[in-house]
């Protein structure tokens, strides 16, 4: 077969780099003449700022060693193209199985009503059905999720066709429906209201029996539910393994006669005095529960908040593992993640556009992207543990067959007895075998370890996005998830696993440095607090930690600062972002930097130190009051809880304030004019941090909203920025 060999997919080098390239050198002399007039011109002994100067240094040596290693992502980002047209040309019978697995963990963070809306996304992929099988991990072992699930393979078997004859997209019913108010031109308007109120009632019935908690009675009867007995809790209930729709049953079959996909719901036991491992524990029982039903040499990966927008998603990834050529090195296809609820100018910094489409095509020119936990594509012999050997040949024929497939409840007793709080025990499952344990990124950890094992990943980026997902709606929720996964990426920084050590004689020296790119999110937390609050102290004293703003060593400050953002402005400009989103966005860093990341270091200390045990926050997928959305809609803030990471926001807007009055008034009512030059610098540093955080000092004094500030928060905050205010000026 000559056509197989024809490639399926390609790879493109990034356009204008070089002038990147030129830029980025020109940033690279202002660096180090910048180092230059801080080694030269530190204060002597005895003369006042003599600390501050070497700390600022410090700091900003710190922000030039992580400027450097951007580089490395920046140099040359690569981006691949798949051709599914060549997939499709080829005989549909070699397409190998897919297994998709969607993870829950609470059924009030992660409402049933999302969790089948992802699961119908994925069983309505444009895919052989025969060959899908979808599976359901609910950590909550939660009979709601399960009704709700039951309900969704009822449902399927009218949506499928539905979907597959006006080839709808996308095809998770809750986000087709609300998107279109009326059928779309292909669609028959009857049978298109007919199926919204199938989809209507159907999610009205969920929602009703999850508000009473209780199922209806008649339904105790079916199978599976009587799962379910008297005390069973999300902690504490034994392994549930149900299979709803089983595809190798010749009776499973939609509303046209043609096939379903296989549908299983599982719960793993869990007890409370057995570690769960989070959502490692549930993708490592997911393994091996769908080697005993299924089977399939791929795996898809889903959060159960992302559902499939593109229903071409799975041939996309399949041009990869699938090319004769390049495929036989590639462990995972990586999609980005991407948000349905951002609003229009992204007041949380949630889109994450420039990542998606600058740093992690600058990952994947090292030899491949992240494992980003959700829209990510393995091969199920590397979650394993397999390394890397060209010899190695994949057989896509894999897969249980459906002929030879015992009878469900046999399987169920036997995946059953994969998932108990015991399996594990004396096993490499979460060391050598599965998703690794004890991290809170898992999944960046996971791909780590399979890139050292010799295998390469892929990113891809279609134009139609692949999978949509739910953002934070708070800045809490946001804060918390940024400590997540700033906590997660330092902790194997301080590993066993580092990167650098770990990695070395396994992957190349610039892939070891970028894999720590992530990980000095954490504890840049340091140097940008010194640097938001130690140059305004001083600027209240007098003491200039900057040149002159008319000497010539300010340009290069003037040069990296501008140069910095200016960039980043029009990058971010291009990536999709509006001017205020990108001023959102540097916000947000701050923010997070100075709250999430701090935290992120402080924990991983303390676990490193054994103080303290992993966590896993779930991020909420659904605002719990109605003027809080309202609230999100119109781009408020909402901060309505007293967090403490609230405090040290609030301090720190506060302390800059109080510093750009006080240094203000220094220099106009003491009539120090003549200090204007020297601290020129800082007091537009000062100014901008004021300006960044305008919206703290509504939330502290003006609004009255809910969503606002807590009193206490404005009480404490003013209490401790006035106490430093006055220590410095004592
Ligand atoms: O004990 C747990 C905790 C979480 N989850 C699931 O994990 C997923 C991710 O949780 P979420 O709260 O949405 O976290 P995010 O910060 O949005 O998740 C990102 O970051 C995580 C690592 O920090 C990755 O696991 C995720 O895939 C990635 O999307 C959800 O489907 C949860 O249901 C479990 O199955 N079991
Ligand atoms: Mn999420």
């Amino acid at each position: 077969m000559g056509e197989s060999h024809e490639p399926l997919f390609e790879t493109k080098q990034a356009k204008g780099r070089f002038a990147y390239k030129l830029f980025a050198c020109s940033m690279l002399v202002g660096i180090c003449l910048i180092w230059f007039y801080r080694a030269t011109h530190v204060p002597g002994w005895g003369e006042r700022g003599r600390w501050a100067w070497i700390g600022i240094f410090v700091a900003e040596l710190w922000f030039s060693f992580y400027w450097i290693i951007i580089q490395l992502i920046r140099w040359s980002p690569i981006y691949h193209y798949t051709h599914t047209e060549k997939l499709s040309q080829r005989d549909e019978t070699g397409l190998p199985n897919v297994d998709i697995f969607v993870c829950t963990a609470d059924p009030i963070a992660e409402p049933p009503t999302l969790v089948i809306s992802t699961i119908l996304s994925a069983m309505a992929y444009n895919y052989p059905p025969e060959k899908l099988s979808v599976y359901l991990s609910d950590d909550a072992g939660s009979i709601m999720t399960f009704y709700a699930l039951w309900e969704a393979s009822r449902f399927a078997k009218h949506w499928l066709p539905f979907c597959k004859q006006y080839n709808v997209e996308p095809r998770s019913p809750a986000a087709y429906f609300s998107k279109l108010c009326k059928p779309g031109d292909a669609c028959n308007p009857t049978e298109w209201s007919s199926m919204k109120n199938l989809y209507e009632e159907m999610a009205n019935r969920i929602d009703s029996v999850v508000m009473l908690g209780k199922i209806p009675e008649e339904l105790k009867a079916n199978k599976g539910f009587s799962e379910w007995s008297w005390g069973m809790t999300s902690r504490n209930h034994p392994p549930i393994v149900q299979i709803l729709i089983d595809g190798r049953d010749h009776g499973s079959i939609d509303s046209n006669g043609n096939a379903l996909p296989t549908l299983v719901y599982m719960a793993r036991e869990k007890r409370p005095q057995h570690h769960h491992h989070f959502k490692a524990g549930a993708m490592n029982a997911l393994i091996r529960v769908s080697s005993e039903i299924s089977n399939s040499p791929i795996i898809l990966n889903m959060d159960c908040d992302m559902y499939s927008n593109n229903s071409e998603s799975i041939r996309q990834a399949l041009c990869f593992f699938m090319d004769e050529e390049k495929g036989h090195d590639i462990a995972f296809v990586q999609y980005p993640q991407r948000f349905d609820n951002i609003t229009k100018n992204d007041l949380y910094g949630s889109s994450l556009n420039a990542i998606n489409e600058v740093e992690i095509p600058g990952l994947d020119s090292w030899g491949g992207p992240p494992y980003l936990g959700t829209g990510c594509f393995h091969r199920r012999g590397i979650l394993y543990g397999r390394k890397y050997s060209k010899d190695y040949k994949e057989d896509w024929k894999a897969g249980i067959e459906r002929k030879t497939a015992k009878n469900a409840c046999i399987l169920e007793e036997k995946a059953k007895s994969l998932i108990t709080c015991t399996f594990e025990h004396n096993t490499q499952w979460g060391q050598e075998i599965g998703l690794k344990y004890d991290c809170a990124a898992e999944d960046v950890i996971t791909g780590l370890l399979i890139h050292c094992r010799g295998w390469k990943s892929v990113y891809i980026n279609p134009p139609r996005r692949a999978f949509l997902g739910v953002a934070p709606t708070t800045l809490a929720e946001s804060l918390v998830q940024y400590k997540r996964w700033s906590e997660g990426n330092f902790q194997i920084i301080l590993s066993k696993y580092c990167p650098l050590i770990f990695g070395r004689g396994k992957i190349k020296l610039g892939r070891q440095m970028v894999y720590c790119i992530y990980g000095l999110w954490a504890p840049s937390s340091l140097p940008t607090l010194y640097y938001l609050v130690i140059p305004s102290l001083c600027l209240l004293n007098g003491i200039s930690l900057f040149p002159k703003i008319m000497s010539p060593w300010a340009i290069p400050f003037a040069y990296i600062a501008m140069g910095k953002h200016v960039y980043e402005l029009v990058e971010s400009l291009q990536c999709g972002d509006t001017l205020a989103g990108w001023w959102n966005l540097q916000r947000m860093w701050i923010l997070r930097t100075t709250t999430s990341f701090l935290y992120g270091t402080i924990a991983t200390i303390l676990k490193l130190l054994g103080f303290s045990k992993m966590g896993f926050t779930i991020t909420a997928k659904v605002s719990a009051d109605g003027n809080a959305s309202k609230r999100y809609e119109q781009e408020v803030m909402e901060f309505g809880s007293s967090s403490s990471m609230f405090l040290i926001i609030a301090v720190a807007a506060l302390l800059n304030l109080f510093c750009l009055v006080g240094g203000l008034h220094r220099l106009v009512v003491d009539g120090r004019i003549m200090d204007l030059g020297p601290l020129f610098i800082q007091i537009l540093l000062c100014a901008l941090v004021v300006a960044i955080h305008l919206p703290i000092y509504e939330a502290l004094f003006i609004r009255k909203d809910k969503g606002s500030l807590p009193r206490s928060v404005t009480f404490v905050s003013l209490g401790f920025a006035m106490l430093a205010y006055l220590i410095t000026i004592a």
